[in-house]
Order: structure tokens, then C-alpha cells, then sequence
């Protein structure tokens, strides 16, 4: 084999041929997730992990950071990625290349600032459906998880896909909420255990077969929102409404999607990957991020009384739902969410594949390597964030981090995240409602969850709080 720089780098034991394969064998996420921790205190923001023939390129080093998420090229997703295909297809997610760029530019128009103004009212609807359900549990202990999913996956389908999930859809919104948790396990099991990375022997595993399974849960619940839709959706129409201001309608993602299926630019396979794509990221990502949320506030009585208080400045004492433009001025509720994301970063990291030769600062990365992006450990750099485990909001608060890159949740570049400001703006909604009507309290101060990283960062096991109404 060739030499190659990046064996110079430090990084977990490489034995010949296989690499570090069995450093990562039959681990569990949960192992997987604090094994991940500790490379990166032992080795540093910049490390080789190497499977078989792959190189896996460890990075949270700002600087590094912001060379490989700036650069155009860097937009083709690692292998692991391609496990998910079975679920999401090449949707804007997985895809890369001309697919990829096509999409994007599709889509991106229907996150427009018009769009997303229209939003706001189901937003508010559904953070009032939030509250209602949250009194069911005054005085008491509520398991945040399930309630929250609830919310944020309605409000995916009522905004982006123009669909209202009817009341005895529940059963079925559990099992693809299960589903997506089952498939999180799959592809953890599956990465860790090498033989199954081949597409033809996976599928004759029992994991693999359990992967069938789940697929056939989650794939008729994204086809009926498809058929909802289809159904009561006339060409130029739109849930979005609304002209802007050049005399232009303005459409929401599914009805772009079906508006682009009658001038035969997509077909129906299309459209289910967009759709497969955007109802697990458009959820998911959200929901962990006010789970994770809410369970540091009920730790932080101060920024609450804060979020109370705003939002008494800006809506008065009245039960006045917010505009956009007043969500806008929720700047401290604004700096709270990105605290959150700072310690919780809903996708804790990302990975490509180098398709082209770049210099990372001093050293070469070829064509075909892959790299690891630790965000949640570029997060909690103290050189950054100084006293990097507590929960301060005012790190965000009038001054921004000390580096571009330094805070990339939404990932950064050209393959940054497609929905971070409506999942902005949803989050402002769901927690100015809560904080407005309630008080919340932990069960066990500063007890913080274990937590894994499938698709997303999740806890181990359910977070509860304790809810009080004001
Ligand atoms: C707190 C909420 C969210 C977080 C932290 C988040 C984070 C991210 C990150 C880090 C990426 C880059 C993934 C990668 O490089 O592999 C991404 C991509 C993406 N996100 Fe989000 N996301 C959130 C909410 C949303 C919402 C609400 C939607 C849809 C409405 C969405 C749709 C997408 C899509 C479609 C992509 C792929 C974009 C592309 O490759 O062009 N996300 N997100």
C-alpha cells in the first residue's frame, strides 16, 4: 500500500491489515458514544482512524473545521451514510454530485422567509397544543421525549408537507417514532460490526431483516402524507399561501415537490426521498434539541424567569400569540436555544468523503479519505467556550464566539443545514409557549442523562422534569 501522510497522525492502534476493527467490534452506542469522548481527549482535534483500507479522518479542531466544511468540493457523504439509503434513498440528505445540487436548489426557495412567516401560525397552534398537553401533568413528573416528538413531527407534516395528521393517525405515529429509534440501533449495530457494511450480506442478517421491518413501517406513513396531499392539492395552490411581494407565489416543499412532478422535472421516487427525508430530519433533530432543552432549563430557574420575562416585554401579560417579527426580538430566548445546541448539538457529527487531494493546514488528505467532524466535542473546547460544561446563556448574548466556526450545529458550508431557521424558529415557538405558562423543575438537580449518538444525540433512557403551572 502507498504511503500516506495521515498515517503519521496519532489515533487508536492500527494493526495490519485490519486496522482498528476491533477496537469498535459489538460495541454498543452507548459504549460507542464514550469511546468517541475519550479519542478525542487522548488523541486531540485531530486523530486516524483506520478500518480495513478506509482512513477515517477525526477532526474538532476549529481550524481544520472550517477548511473542510468551507470547501465547495467537501459535499460527498461518507459510507456509513449510504446505510440509511434503504430508508431516506438519495434524498437531500445522502446525495451528492449534480442529484444534490439539483434538489437543493429546488428546495432551498421553500424555506423562504415568506414561507416560514406563514409557518409561525401552525407553530403557535402546535405550541398551544404543546401547553394543553403539558397541564395534564401539573405538579406531576412528564417524560419529555414522547410529548415533544408528538409536537415537532405534526408540525413538520402540518407546515413543510401541508398534511394534518388525523386524530386516529396515533397509533400510526408511534410506530414510525419507534421505527426511526429501531433503525438509529441498526445502523450503530451495523457499523460496528464490518462484515454487514456489504449492502447483499447485511440484508441476509437477521439485523438486516429487522431493517426490512422498520422500513415497512416508516415508508407507508411518509406515502400517506404523500396521498394526503396529492389529494387535496390543485396545481398552483399551496399551504404556504400567500404572494410576496414581486406578485410570486411562494410554495411549500411538498407542493414544490408535486408542482415539479407535473412538469415531469421529478417522479414519485423523488418525491419519497425528499419526503422520507425531511419528515425524520425535520422532526428528530428538533425534537432532541427541546428535550435537551427543557431539561436545562428546569435546572436554570434564572433563564427561565429571563424567558418569562421577555417574552412579558414583547407580548405583554395577554394570551397573545407571537408574530414572527416578535420571535425575532426574543434575543435572549434566541441565545438560550443556541446555548442548548452548543451542549447538545442535535447532530453531533458529520462525515464526507474526500473527493479531491487538499492541503489540512500542514498535511495532505487524499482523494478517497473520510473525515469525522466532532461538533459536539468542537463545543466544549474550553479555548472556546471557557468553563465548557455549564449551561450560559450570555456566552451568546451580545457577542459571538471567537471563531466562524466555532458554533456549527446546523453544520456550516454548502451542505449546512436546509431547515435551521425554521427549526429556529419552531424552537423560540415551543419554548417561549412553555416558559410562558409554566415553571419547570428537575427530579434530581444537575443530574445530567448518559447520552448515544445514532443519527442524532440521544439520552439514555427518558428525561423527565417536573411541571408547574404559573
Ligand atoms: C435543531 C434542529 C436541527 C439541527 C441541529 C440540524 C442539523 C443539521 C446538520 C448538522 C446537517 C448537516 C448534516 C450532514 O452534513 O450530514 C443538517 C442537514 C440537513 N437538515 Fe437539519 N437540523 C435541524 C433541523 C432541521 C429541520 C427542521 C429540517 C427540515 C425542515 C432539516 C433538514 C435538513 C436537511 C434536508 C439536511 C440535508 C441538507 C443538504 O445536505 O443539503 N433540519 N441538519
Amino acid at each position: 500500500e502507498e504511503e500516506n501522510p495521515l498515517d503519521k497522525l496519532p489515533g487508536p492502534p492500527r494493526k495490519p491489515i485490519v486496522g482498528c476493527v476491533f477496537e469498535f467490534l459489538n460495541l454498543t452506542p452507548r459504549v460507542m458514544f464514550k469511546k468517541m469522548r475519550l479519542y478525542s481527549k487522548v488523541y486531540g482535534g485531530r486523530y486516524l482512524v483506520k478500518i480495513l483500507r478506509r482512513r477515517i479522518l477525526h477532526l474538532h479542531n476549529v481550524n481544520d473545521v472550517e477548511i473542510v466544511l468551507s470547501h465547495p468540493r467537501n459535499i460527498k457523504k461518507s459510507k456509513p451514510y449510504s446505510f440509511l439509503e434503504g430508508w431516506l434513498g438519495t434524498g437531500l440528505l445522502l446525495s451528492s454530485g449534480a442529484k444534490w445540487h439539483r434538489r437543493r436548489k429546488i428546495l432551498t426557495p421553500t424555506f423562504h422567509f415568506n414561507i416560514l412567516k406563514n409557518f409561525t401560525n401552525v407553530m403557535e397552534e402546535r405550541s398551544r397544543g404543546l401547553v394543553d398537553k403539558l397541564k395534564e401533568y401539573d405538579g406531576k413528573e412528564v417524560n419529555l421525549m414522547p410529548v415533544i416528538s408528538d409536537c415537532t413531527l405534526y408540525t413538520i407534516c402540518e407546515t413543510a408537507m401541508g398534511t394534518q395528521l388525523d386524530s386516529d393517525s396515533s397509533t400510526k405515529t408511534q410506530e414510525y417514532k419507534t421505527a426511526i429509534l429501531q433503525i438509529g440501533g441498526l445502523l450503530m449495530g451495523r457499523l460496528t460490526r464490518v462484515w454487514l457494511h456489504n449492502e447483499y450480506i447485511f440484508r441476509k442478517f437477521p439485523m438486516g431483516k429487522q431493517f426490512e421491518k422498520c422500513l415497512e413501517k416508516v415508508h407507508p406513513f411518509a406515502d400517506n402524507v404523500i396521498m394526503e396531499r396529492k389529494k387535496n392539492w390543485k396545481p398552483g395552490q399551496s399551504n404556504a399561501g400567500e404572494d410576496d411581494v414581486g406578485g410570486k407565489k411562494r410554495l411549500a416543499m411538498l407542493d414544490v415537490l408535486l408542482e415539479a412532478e407535473r412538469k415531469g422535472e421529478i417522479d414519485l421516487e423523488g418525491i419519497r426521498e425528499e419526503v422520507n427525508t425531511f419528515m425524520f430530519e425535520g422532526h428528530d433533530t428538533t425534537a432532541m434539541a427541546l428535550v435537551f432543552g427543557l431539561m436545562l432549563l428546569a435546572d436554570h430557574p434564572e433563564v427561565q424567569e429571563r424567558i418569562y420575562e421577555e417574552c412579558q416585554t414583547i407580548l405583554g401579560d395577554s394570551d397573545t400569540s407571537p408574530t414572527m417579527s416578535d420571535l425575532a426580538e426574543m434575543k435572549y430566548l434566541e441565545a438560550v436555544i443556541k446555548e442548548i445546541l452548543r451542549l447538545y448539538p442535535s447532530v453531533p457529527f458529520i462525515a464526507r468523503e474526500v473527493t479531491e487531494d487538499f492541503m489540512l493546514g500542514d498535511v495532505l488528505v487524499k482523494k478517497g479519505t473520510e473525515v469525522s467532524i466532532h461538533i459536539y466535542d468542537l463545543h466544549r473546547l474550553p479555548e472556546l467556550y471557557p468553563d465548557p460544561e455549564a449551561f450560559k446563556p450570555e456566552r451568546f448574548l451580545n457577542q459571538q464566539p471567537t471563531h466562524p466556526y466555532a458554533f456549527v450545529p446546523f453544520s456550516a458550508g454548502p451542505r449546512n443545514c436546509i431547515g435551521q431557521r425554521f427549526a429556529m424558529l419552531e424552537m423560540k415557538c415551543m419554548l417561549s409557549g412553555v416558559c410562558r405558562k409554566f415553571k419547570l423543575s428537575p427530579i434530581v438537580p444537575g443530574e445530567r442523562p448518559k447520552l448515544l449518538a445514532d443519527m442524532v444525540l440521544r439520552p439514555v433512557g427518558p428525561v423527565c422534569v417536573k411541571m408547574h403551572q404559573r
